[in-house]
């Protein structure tokens, strides 16, 4: 036994010294390039097949072999890689998303080259390495290569350039950095490893194009362990499961469980990648992971397209034989791919196991229509179809549950996983591979038949798929694929939606993956090769992700040159398209759009925000319910830099007019308006102190019972309309503390933002302010205190639902949906807020100077000023009760935020509560009817911006 035990330790640790040299290269690259490089177990299978080639085809030596393709062919490949794929996307700022869709299309374009090249067939002649028999000598090279690594990057000079280039890229080369070349050295190492992982295994493992490089990238979960960085544990992670993976052999129950346990056994590293890819947080959080973005909109669909794919659909109904045996199928390919659509395209969700749904819809059919379903009667396969359809559209939850915290590479791998899962768990298993037979439904088991009903299920589909898009739905989805916090912030409710984007995208797969399995009459596992979800992802990302005709034509290409053309050339040209395809950032929609704001920007429309807004400010904006008072005039004018006047009203306040809230109210209420130039002293008392300062309206300032503000600072001022009513302030924090790990950001905030007013925080860089306004805006959870909205606790409420209630919210760097147009960036916020009047948004568009033909222009591109008045616009749409406005002025010039504090005043005057986050300290003097200053986390001064500006640090 102990013999036993001993060998297969020893087989373990062999296997788990090539999983740990894939750690190693796939650690060393993220780190130098910030991509993981989903090719790694392609660019092993290349250099397997390499060896193979100059051994047994060419006939040179193993000893002269080895080292030409694991010190030349396969650092070269990484070196062209770096070069002429990822550091085109480098220069152009490293987005996640294209770097991860180019390693993808890399994987595709070597899968499909090796098929070209070396024919889909398996090799079992690869040569032997004499480290292949050893795998003490394997140990052995693992541990010495990441010594080496570890020393050279810790204590080397390429060590500091790494990590300097990791850190910040361009600081790096503004440092005199090199990051080109240690990028390169970081590309060519990892294919070192690559290549070398590959001659290792080749001759213990079928050496196929597809096989290889999925069985090299199941080790992925080495790499997420040591979450991309350290490699001791990516070494001991790999070792340990190889070496408990060959124990588990030993292990042979009986009964239901038998199989299960032998295929966790023989899968060790697959649960691993399922455990770590669905359970470890933070995996690829070092780059900004954006939601997989507007870049992959894709062209806009030419007129007269759709037309002309009818007909091309319609041609194969004149097809006979074999040609239209192919033909059947491109529709179901098609639904297939439209599922990529809505989840990837429109909901912005990478996701790579949609192979996983199509295979489950087609074994569902199968052993529905078999009688084979546990639980189900034998079915008619048409019944079949749909209750497997049924039964596959909650199963999204498997990738939609991980997606509603998971972004970019994170998302790619929890969905590569669970695709390897139902591959290796469900289709591999007996059941599903000995000869599952799928018959077609009653009178369409001709070819022709069949292709007709196939046509009109993906007619179905289609309008599904473009009246979702189309409507209230698709610009949510859209919003979210633009920007998650901005489509929350609006109102959308992002978790239900990404799931709900998921589990649609799960039914067209399995309704597609039926239909496929139908067309061939069996059910056949190859076909939903996790490796073909790479295909189909890569293919509808070339041909436009969000284009339904894309869609079709990806189904159409891929069939097409696969039937017509050598094997492996759809999968080289779609391989090479996608890792191509973040190269050209500009295509004709963009050009077009160019083209478009160019006329516009000719035609003055896009003057900085000014002469629209005044007139809409002058003529008065009818509110949606028609409780609202015209906006009126400014209260303030900005400071004056001498003198102690303040502007006089335009008319004194009464009674009957009692939002005609100005400073001149105040003095004509008695009370003294002093000037920004006046002194401290003769402003009275500053309510600041080291303890508690007394806020203008905290938990302690007198509730209003009259239309008089209590005294501040010595002067009294009458309160707004909406304030006379009201019990309290619109929106409160009380006692808030919140914590960044042990660093107390915020420590016992009390804060009042009443209605009316425009309540601002101003203090010194790291003073809390933005912990504070994420607080209040639902994005940070406090660790203590509470936040109330007219009194009810919304402390736990999400972002989106904080905005249904009435607290909106802008922020700091822009957050509109630059897919969408101007028009529709309102729309969701009108859709989605509190009121969800359509109305609302011409009002809107109207108040912000945004109703001429910029409303029909894609956000992308615009000029700031213009962005800041889209995004306040689409948060007014939503008739917000409180507007949360996190440093507004950042990013416009003079005139534009001369013009944007009259639209906050007026919207103020209209009886909204502002909540102003700024460092625009005129801005804040000419706007805020109350300051509050921060310092380490607390408020330590509030009042009346003239005197609490004078005073604040
Ligand atoms: N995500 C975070 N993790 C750890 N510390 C953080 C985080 N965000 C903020 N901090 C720290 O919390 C403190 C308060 O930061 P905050 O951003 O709220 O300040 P701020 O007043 O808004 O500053 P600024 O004006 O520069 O935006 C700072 O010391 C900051 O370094």
């Amino acid at each position: 036994m102990s013999s036993l035990t001993y060998d297969l330790t020893l087989a373990g640790l062999s296997v788990g010294s090539a999983a740990a040299l894939t750690g190693i290269g796939l650690v060393v690259t993220y780190r130098a390039t910030g991509v993981l490089n989903f090719a790694h177990g392609a660019i092993a299978m290349v250099c397997a097949y390499v060896l193979r080639q100059a051994v047994v085809e060419w006939g040179w030596p193993l000893w002269v072999a080895a080292p030409v393709t694991l010190l030349v062919v396969a650092p070269g490949i990484g070196v062209a890689l770096e070069r002429f794929v990822f550091r085109p996307l480098a220069v152009l700022g490293g987005d996640p998303a294209r770097s991860l869709v180019a390693s993808i299309g890399v994987f595709v374009l070597l899968v499909g080259g090796a098929v070209l090249v070396w024919g889909p067939g398996a090799r079992d002649d690869v040569p032997e390495l004499p480290l292949s028999a050893d795998p003490w000598g394997q140990l052995a090279v693992v541990l010495v290569l990441a010594a080496g690594v570890g020393a050279l990057t810790r204590w080397g000079r390429f060590g500091r350039e790494l990590r300097a280039v990791v850190d910040d890229r361009e600081l790096a080369v503004l440092g005199g950095i090199d990051a080109d070349r240690v990028a390169a050295a970081g590309w060519a190492f990892g294919a070192f490893t690559a290549g070398l992982t590959g001659v290792l295994l080749a001759p213990y493992v079928r050496l196929d194009p597809y096989g290889l490089p999925l069985l090299v990238m199941e080790v992925v979960a080495v790499a997420v362990a040591a979450r991309m960085r350290s490699l001791p544990v990516a070494v001991v992670v790999a070792l340990g499961i190889g070496v408990a993976q060959a124990q588990l052999t030993r292990l042979h129950p009986s009964g239901w469980a038998a199989p299960l346990v032998q295929a966790v056994g023989a899968n060790l590293f697959v649960v691993a990648l399922l455990i770590a890819a669905l359970a470890l947080p933070g995996v690829g959080t070092r780059a900004p992971s954006p939601a997989f973005g507007a870049a992959w909109v894709g062209a806009r669909t030419p007129a007269g397209a759709w037309p002309v794919a009818a007909v091309l659909f319609l041609l194969p109904l004149g097809f006979a034989g074999s040609d239209l045996h192919t033909s059947v199928q491109v529709p179901a390919l098609g639904v297939i791919l439209l599922s990529l659509v809505v989840v990837t395209g429109r909901g912005g969700q990478i996701s790579l196991g949609q192979a996983a749904y199509a295979g489950l819809g087609a074994l569902f059919t199968a052993l529905l229509a078999a009688g084979r379903f546990p639980g189900l009667p034998r079915l008619p396969e048409l019944a079949a179809l749909a209750v497997a359809v049924l039964l596959v559209a909650p199963l999204g939850l498997l990738t939609g549950w991980p997606a509603i915290r998971r972004h970019g590479l994170a998302l790619a791998l929890a969905t590569f996983a669970v695709g390897v899962g139902v591959s290796r768990f469900v289709f591999a298993q007996p059941y599903a591979t000995s000869g599952l037979s799928l018959g077609r439904p009653a009178g369409f088991d001709g070819d022709r038949a069949y292709y007709a009903l196939e046509l009109v299920l993906l007619a179905a589909a289609l309008l599904a798929v473009r009246a979702a898009r189309r409507g209230r739905t698709g610009r949510a989805l859209a919003a979210i694929r633009d920007h998650e916090p901005g489509a929350s912030a609006a109102g959308v409710r992002v978790p239900a939606l990404k799931l709900l984007a998921f589990v649609a995208g799960a039914a067209l797969a399995a309704l597609g993956g039926a239909m496929l399995g139908m067309g061939l009459r069996a059910f056949d596992a190859d076909a939903y090769d996790p490796v073909r979800g790479l295909l189909w992802f890569a293919a509808v990302v070339v041909l436009g992700a969000d284009s339904t005709l894309g869609a079709l034509a990806a189904a159409a290409l891929l069939v097409g040159l696969d039937a017509g053309a050598r094997g492996g050339v759809a999968a080289a040209l779609v391989g090479l398209l996608a890792a191509l395809v973040g190269r050209f950032p500009s295509g004709p929609y963009e050009t077009a759009r160019t083209a478009v704001r160019e006329r516009v920007r000719r035609r003055g429309e896009l003057t900085p925000l000014g002469t629209r807004v005044q007139a809409a400010l002058a003529t008065g904006v009818p509110h949606p319910t028609g409780a609202r008072a015209r906006p009126t005039p400014p209260r303030w004018g900005r400071p004056q830099t001498t003198g102690t006047t303040t502007p006089q009203p335009s008319q004194p306040p009464t009674r009957a007019n009692p939002t005609a809230t100005d400073p001149g109210r105040a003095q004509a209420a008695g009370a003294t308006m002093p000037g920004p130039g006046r002194s401290r002293a003769a402003a009275g008392p500053i309510a600041s102190g080291p303890g508690r300062p007394p806020t203008v309206a905290g938990p302690t300032a007198p509730a209003p019972s009259s239309g008089v503000r209590p005294p501040v600072g010595g002067r009294a001022r009458v309160w707004p309309a909406r304030r006379v009513s009201s019990a309290g302030p619109v929106l409160a924090a009380r006692r808030l503390r919140a914590r960044y790990g042990g660093f107390v950001a915020l420590d016992g905030v009390d804060l009042d933002v009443p209605a009316g007013w425009v309540t601002a925080v101003v203090g010194p860089n790291g003073a809390g302010k933005s912990t504070l306004f994420h607080c209040l805006a639902g994005t940070l959870r406090p660790v203590r205190g509470r936040v109330l909205l007219d009194g009810r606790d919304i402390t736990r409420l999400p972002a989106h639902a904080r905005t249904r209630l009435g607290v909106a919210r802008s922020f700091q760097e822009l957050a509109v949906f630059p897919s969408l147009t101007v028009a529709e960036n309102v729309r969701v916020g009108a859709e989605q807020g509190r009121v969800g009047d359509p109305g609302a948004v011409e009002r809107a568009l109207a108040l912000f100077g945004l109703a001429g033909p910029v409303r029909e222009l894609p956000a992308a591109g615009l000029p700031t000023g213009t962005l800041r008045r889209v995004e306040l616009a689409r948060a007014y749409a939503g008739d917000p009760r409180v507007l949360l406005l996190d440093e507004p002025a950042a990013g416009l010039d003079t005139a534009e935020v001369t013009a944007l504090a009259r639209i906050l005043r007026a919207l103020a005057a209209d009886g909204t509560a502002l909540l102003v986050v700024e460092h625009d300290l005129d801005l804040v003097a000419g706007l805020a009817d109350v300051v509050h200053v921060m310092a380490a986390g607390r408020i330590v001064a509030s009042g009346p911006p003239d005197r609490v500006l004078e005073a604040a640090p």
